[in-house]
């Protein structure tokens, strides 16, 4: 018996193979209405909306080669003894992990490029996330609908930073041991059950055996799963939300304008991933990246100088190191403040860092969707946060290195450690208060280029013998994205008594609020749009240039 179906392919009997594929395909998938939605949908393009793609593609790369690096990697702190081709470390006594690293980097057919192509992709990637993050933060991208996506992407953030450490703390060098031993410093400073965790995270003391073994597969499978998922959420979130795109003429808070996905984004898309890779690919060609050989393996009682974290730990090593060492004893317990403050204060900052955009919706009451960005110099006091944020970031990040910066600026550790400590708490003020008088003034200027046009640099000589400088009218599409933004009131907390004579009663988070809505919208904080008089008045011909 024939059916419609049947007879529909004998008609195609001659249709080519990709469209036989394609509707063997649909048949079972609904491909075709699934491309038709999607397939056309449209990408705004700007450079900057290129950070997320590089995350996305060093994160692939660094799946493709843990996966090879699996095939060779012994998780094991058996002792051996090294009889390999490296001579210096001929007969040295070493962990299982540690000479399958070695052996990985010499005997592994491009073992010791694919190693190198790991830790560098691992290096782009949370570099990747973070310039990402902040192009997020400082355009405002991260508003209402999309304050659930930036979650998942800090999320991803900081798995990623966990990853990175577990990682680099797998080949067992004196490197990551020292690394490994901070956490366990970490742990033991927890008051109460601080001694209880870090037995149960080591299998006894420190260093025991138990740690690489449990290490690998939080490295290789659970945390890189976790990422797994929230990287697709993120991207489905991405595409749901659509994306948002760069305040100019034309785009509006209803359209999106840009390139369709296929053909023109995916061949992009396509390419930059083969230039990240290759640029990655490039990098651990001619940079030696953790050199476990020439560091040693991992014996408790060595310490090697010049010790670093990745620069992503950076901000966490540097609070550790600047910290004055300050210890209470009290009934023969000992709390070291030292360690603790700073492990407190660490997940603090990043956590205010995650849950920012819900502070930041409490403080303006702004409860609109927000699908054009905001130009960074139209927020002072959100750029101003970011920028501060940032300093105080690379201030620890030095004191991270306090011991490289002596060693190669010949200078004093004791002025360095000083340094940050006074840089912690100064610079971000002073980088707070320096970029929002730079947002206010960039503001003045487009006031200024809106209603008096472009400085041409052409100075005339009038017939009277004055000079003047010639100013070039600013064309629509130019006026449209200086005067575009909103201009919002703070929030104000309402009258004292209501319309019948009772008192309100004000809670000190209305308060609060209110005293912060200022800061973000109120008159200090805001050069006023010029108004549509002020422009036809100038423009009319009444003002003078
Ligand atoms: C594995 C790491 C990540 C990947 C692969 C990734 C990927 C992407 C991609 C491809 C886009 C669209 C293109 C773009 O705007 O750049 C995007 C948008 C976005 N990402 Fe990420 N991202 C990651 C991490 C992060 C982090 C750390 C944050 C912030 C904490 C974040 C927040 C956002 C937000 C809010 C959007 C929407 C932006 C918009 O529509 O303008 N992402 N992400
Ligand atoms: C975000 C994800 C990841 C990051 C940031 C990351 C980062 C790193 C880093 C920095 C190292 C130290 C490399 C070295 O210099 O020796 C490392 C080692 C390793 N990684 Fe990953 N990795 C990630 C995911 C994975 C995955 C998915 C796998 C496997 C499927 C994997 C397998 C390995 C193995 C086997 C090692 C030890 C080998 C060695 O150190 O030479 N990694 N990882």
């Amino acid at each position: 018996m024939s059916t419609a179906s049947d007879s529909g392919a004998q008609r195609r009997g001659k249709a080519p193979a990709g469209e036989r594929v394609a509707d063997w395909a649909d048949g079972r998938l609904g491909v075709y209405s699934l491309a038709k939605a999607n397939m056309r949908k449209i990408f705004p393009d700007h450079w900057s909306f290129m950070l997320g793609e590089v995350c996305l593609y060093s994160f692939i790369v660094i799946i493709l080669t843990g996966v090879y690096l699996t095939l060779f990697f012994h998780p094991s702190m058996e002792e051996v003894t090294y009889h390999g081709p490296y001579v210096p470390m001929q007969g040295v006594k070493m962990s299982e992990a540690f000479a399958s690293t070695l052996d990985i980097s010499f005997e592994v057919r491009g073992g010791l490029l694919i190693r190198q192509i790991h830790h560098w992709a691992a290096l782009v990637f949370l570099c990747g996330m973070f310039t990402h993050m902040m192009r997020v933060f400082f355009t405002g991208a991260f508003r209402k609908p999309r304050e659930i996506n930036w979650l998942f992407g800090f999320l991803l953030f900081f798995l990623g930073m966990m990853t990175g450490f577990t990682g680099y703390s797998l080949p067992d060098d004196l490197l990551s041991g020292t690394g490994l031993r901070f956490i366990e410093g970490v742990f033991l400073s927890i008051p109460v059950v601080g001694t209880y965790i870090s037995m149960f995270v080591f299998g006894g003391e420190f260093p025991g055996m138990d740690l690489i073994p449990r290490l690998y597969p939080v490295h290789v499978l659970l945390l890189p799963g976790i990422m797994l998922g929230l990287l697709v959420a993120h991207l489905i979130l991405v595409f749901y939300h659509k994306h948002t795109q760069y305040p100019g003429a034309g785009k509006t808070e209803k359209n999106v304008v840009g390139m369709p996905l296929l053909p023109v984004y995916m061949a992009k898309a396509g390419g930059f991933f083969f230039l990240v890779f290759g640029v990655i690919a490039v990098l651990s060609a001619v940079a030696t990246i953790n050199p476990v050989w020439t560091i040693g393996p991992y014996r408790p009682d060595q310490v090697s100088t010049g010790a670093q974290p990745d620069w992503y730990m950076g901000f966490a090593e540097g609070l550790v190191r600047v910290m004055p060492g300050w210890e209470i004893t009290a009934w023969g317990h000992t709390l070291v403040l030292g360690v603790f403050i700073p492990i407190v204060l660490f997940p603090l900052v990043l956590f205010a860092i995650g849950l920012y955009p819900f502070i930041e919706s409490w403080i303006t009451g702004d409860k609109r969707e927000h699908h054009i960005l905001d130009r960074p110099r139209n927020a002072p006091t959100r750029t101003a946060f970011g920028v501060a944020w940032l300093t105080a970031y690379f201030i620890m990040l030095v004191g991270g290195g306090n011991d490289l910066w002596a060693t190669h600026f010949q200078l004093s550790i004791n002025a360095i450690t000083w340094f940050v400590r006074i840089g912690f708490f100064v610079g971000p003020v002073v980088a707070f208060i320096v970029t929002k008088r730079i947002c206010l003034g960039l503001q003045r200027r487009d006031k200024d280029k809106v209603l008096h046009g472009r400085e041409t640099g052409i100075i005339k000589r009038l017939p009277h013998g004055e000079f003047i400088e010639v100013h070039e009218p600013l064309s629509q599409e130019q006026l449209h994205t200086l005067t575009q933004h909103d201009q919002p009131d703070p929030y104000e907390i309402g009258p004292a008594v209501d319309e019948n004579g009772v008192k309100q009663k004000i809670k000190p988070s209305q308060k609060l609020r209110s005293k912060l809505s200022k800061g973000y919208y109120g008159e200090d904080n805001v050069i006023p749009k010029p108004t549509r008089e002020e422009y036809h008045e100038i423009t009319s011909g009444h003002g003078h240039h």
